[in-house]
C-alpha cells in the first residue's frame, strides 16, 4: 500500500535522512530529478522561438519563492541553463530567494529578472512548497496572468494549495505536471488540488525508509487489490463464490436495474439475484440473473446493493428495511441514501457492514451540510457519524472507514461522470462484498477498477457510456490481477 504524507511527516522523515548526509544533498537530488523531467518534457515539444524540440535554445521561466521550493527550482533551472536553455528567474517575494541556488543559476548563465518574456516553453512553479500556506503572493498571481507557457511544471506541489488537505481556498497554480520529492502529499490525491496537480511524477530522494508506515492518506495499487481478491478454487461453485442481491430500478426506471446488475455480473461473485420492478428489462439484458419482485422473495445472498432508481416512496422504504434486516453486508446508493437522510433510524440497529456511496448532494442530505473542501475529513466525519464506510464520489473519489482511515483513489477520470456509471460501480462493489472482501477494501478496489475500466472505455470511444464502463470492467480486473502476478 502506498500513500500520501503530510508536510509535518515529510519534514520528520527529511530530518532523519539529512542527519546521515552532507548538507545540501537532498536539494541536489531533488533538483537533478526535476531537471531530468523538465528536459524530457522539452524534448517532447517544439520551442515557440527556435522551432526545435529539446533543452538547447528553449525558454524557461522560473517563478521563485523565498524558501527551499524556490531553491529546488533555481538549482534545476541552473542545470537546464548549462544545457543551453535560456532561463529567466522572477523572484515573487521581493528580493527573497534562495541565495545559493540563485548564485548557481547566474553562474550557469541564467538571469534573475523583474519580468521575463511573455512566452516561454516551460514555466517552473517554485513559489511555495510544503512550507506554503494556502494562497499565492500577489506578484506570482500577476506573473501567472501575463505568462503564456507551453507547459507548467509545479515543483513538489502546485503553489497556493493546502498541502495537507487538498483544499484550494485561494489562488493557486494549475500545473500540467507536478514533480514531487520523496513522497506524495495529500494535495496530490485529494480535492481540487489533485486537479491542479496534473500528471504526478515522483522523484526518489531516499526518504522512503524514514516515512511513517501510516500515511495520512492511503493509496491502493494493483498489488493490494490482487492480494484482496478472492480467487475461486477447484472446490468453489457459484454459491461459495458469493451470491449478490441487487435491489434497484423500477418499472419506470429499468435502466438503473440493468446497469447495477451489469456491474454486479462483472465482479467475482458467482450468482446475481435481482429484486424489484424491472425484471423484464434485467432478464432481457442479462438472462443469467435470477429475478424476483421483492427483496423478501429473493432468498439468501452474501451482499446486497440497494438504491439505484428504486424510488423514495413507502414501497421503496419497505424494500430498504428488508435489505437492512438481513445479516449481509450492503452497499447503499442513490435513492437509498435519500431515504437514509430522511429516516436515519433505519440504520441504527444494523451491525453488518454498510458502504454508502454519496456524491456531494447526497452527502449533504446525510450529513446536514455539504462536504468541506477537506474531502478526506468530510468523508471520515460521515463515516464516523453513521458507523459506515463512505465512498465520497468526485473527480478524485475518497473512501473513509468509520475508524478514520482515508483512502484516495488514483484512477479517477472525469469521463466517469456519466449517467448510470454510479449504478455500475455500486453493483460491482456489492459483488466484491459478496465474494468476502470487507467494506473498505470493496469500496477502494471498486473505485480503482471502475476508474481503470473508464480509462479503457475512453480509449476506444469518444464519449463513454455506463454500459461501456461495465463491459470494460472484467478486462480491468484481468489486467490488475495479471500485472500484480508478474
Ligand atoms: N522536505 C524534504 O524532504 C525536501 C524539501 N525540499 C524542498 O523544500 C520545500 C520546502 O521548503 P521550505 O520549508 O523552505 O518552504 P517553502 O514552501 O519553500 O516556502 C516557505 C516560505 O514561503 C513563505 N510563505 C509561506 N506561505 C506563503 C504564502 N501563502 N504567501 C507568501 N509567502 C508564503 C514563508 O514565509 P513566512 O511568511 O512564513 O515568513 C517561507 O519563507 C519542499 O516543498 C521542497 O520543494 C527539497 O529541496 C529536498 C527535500
Ligand atoms: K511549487
Amino acid at each position: 500500500m502506498d500513500g500520501a504524507w503530510t508536510a509535518a511527516a515529510v519534514r520528520r522523515a527529511e530530518a532523519q535522512l539529512m542527519a546521515t548526509l552532507p548538507p545540501g544533498t537532498l536539494m541536489q537530488r531533488a533538483a537533478a530529478g526535476l531537471a531530468a523531467e523538465c528536459a524530457a518534457l522539452l524534448k517532447e515539444q517544439r520551442s515557440t522561438r527556435t522551432e526545435r524540440a529539446g533543452v538547447y535554445g528553449a525558454t524557461v521561466t522560473v517563478l521563485a519563492g523565498p524558501g527551499d521550493n524556490g531553491g529546488d527550482a533555481l538549482f534545476a533551472a541552473a542545470r537546464l541553463a548549462r544545457r543551453g536553455a535560456r532561463v529567466f528567474a522572477v523572484p515573487v517575494m521581493g528580493g527573497r530567494v534562495h541565495p545559493v541556488a540563485a548564485a548557481a543559476l547566474t553562474r550557469a548563465g541564467g538571469r534573475l529578472v523583474a519580468e521575463s518574456p511573455r512566452r516561454c516553453d516551460l514555466l517552473l512553479d517554485g513559489v511555495l512548497g510544503i512550507g506554503g500556506r494556502p494562497g499565492l503572493p500577489g506578484r506570482a498571481i500577476d506573473q501567472l496572468a501575463r505568462l503564456d507557457a507551453g507547459t507548467v511544471v509545479a515543483v513538489d506541489v502546485p503553489s497556493g494549495v493546502d498541502v495537507d488537505t487538498g483544499a484550494v481556498p485561494a489562488s493557486a497554480v494549475t500545473a500540467d505536471t507536478t514533480v514531487a520529492f520523496g513522497s506524495r502529499k495529500p494535495c496530490h490525491v485529494l480535492g481540487r488540488a489533485a486537479l491542479l496537480t496534473g500528471r504526478l511524477v515522483l522523484v526518489d530522494i531516499g526518504l522512503g525508509p524514514h516515512l511513517d508506515p501510516n500515511p495520512a492518506v492511503r493509496v491502493a495499487g494493483e498489488t493490494d487489490i490482487a492480494q484482496w481478491w478472492h480467487r475461486p478454487g477447484p472446490d468453489d461453485d457459484k454459491y461459495t463464490r458469493g451470491v449478490v442481491g441487487v435491489a434497484a430500478g423500477s418499472d419506470r426506471y429499468p435502466g438503473a436495474a440493468v446497469l447495477a446488475t451489469a456491474g454486479a455480473l462483472a465482479g467475482p461473485a458467482g450468482y446475481v439475484r435481482y429484486a424489484g420492478g424491472a425484471s423484464d428489462a434485467v432478464r432481457r439484458s442479462h438472462p443469467e440473473v435470477v429475478c424476483t419482485p421483492t427483496v423478501k422473495e429473493a432468498g439468501r445472498v452474501q451482499a446486497w446493493l440497494a438504491g439505484p432508481g428504486f424510488g423514495t416512496d413507502e414501497a421503496a422504504l419497505g424494500e430498504l428495511r428488508s435489505v437492512l434486516v438481513s445479516p449481509a453486508p450492503v452497499v447503499l446508493d442513490a435513492d437509498a441514501l435519500t431515504l437514509i437522510g430522511e429516516y436515519p433510524s433505519v440504520l441504527s440497529r444494523r451491525e453488518a457492514p454498510v458502504v454508502l456511496t454519496p456524491h456531494d448532494r447526497e452527502y449533504e442530505r446525510l450529513y446536514g451540510s455539504p462536504p468541506s473542501e477537506d474531502r478526506g475529513a468530510a468523508a471520515a466525519a460521515l463515516a464516523k457519524r453513521l458507523n459506515c464506510t463512505v465512498l465520497l464520489k468526485g473527480h478524485h473519489t475518497v473512501v473513509a472507514s468509520s475508524d478514520g482511515a482515508v483512502w484516495a483513489n488514483p484512477t479517477g477520470r472525469p469521463q466517469l461522470a456519466t449517467a448510470g456509471s454510479g449504478d455500475v460501480l455500486a453493483g460491482f462493489m456489492a459483488s466484491l462484498l459478496a465474494s468476502g472482501m470487507d467494506g473498505v477494501r470493496a469500496a477502494v478496489a471498486a473505485a480503482f477498477l471502475h476508474g481503470r475500466a473508464g480509462g479503457a472505455a475512453a480509449a476506444g470511444h469518444r464519449t463513454v457510456t455506463a454500459s461501456d464502463v461495465a463491459r470494460a470492467l472484467p478486462g480491468a480486473v484481468g489486467e490488475v490481477l495479471t500485472a500484480a502476478r508478474s
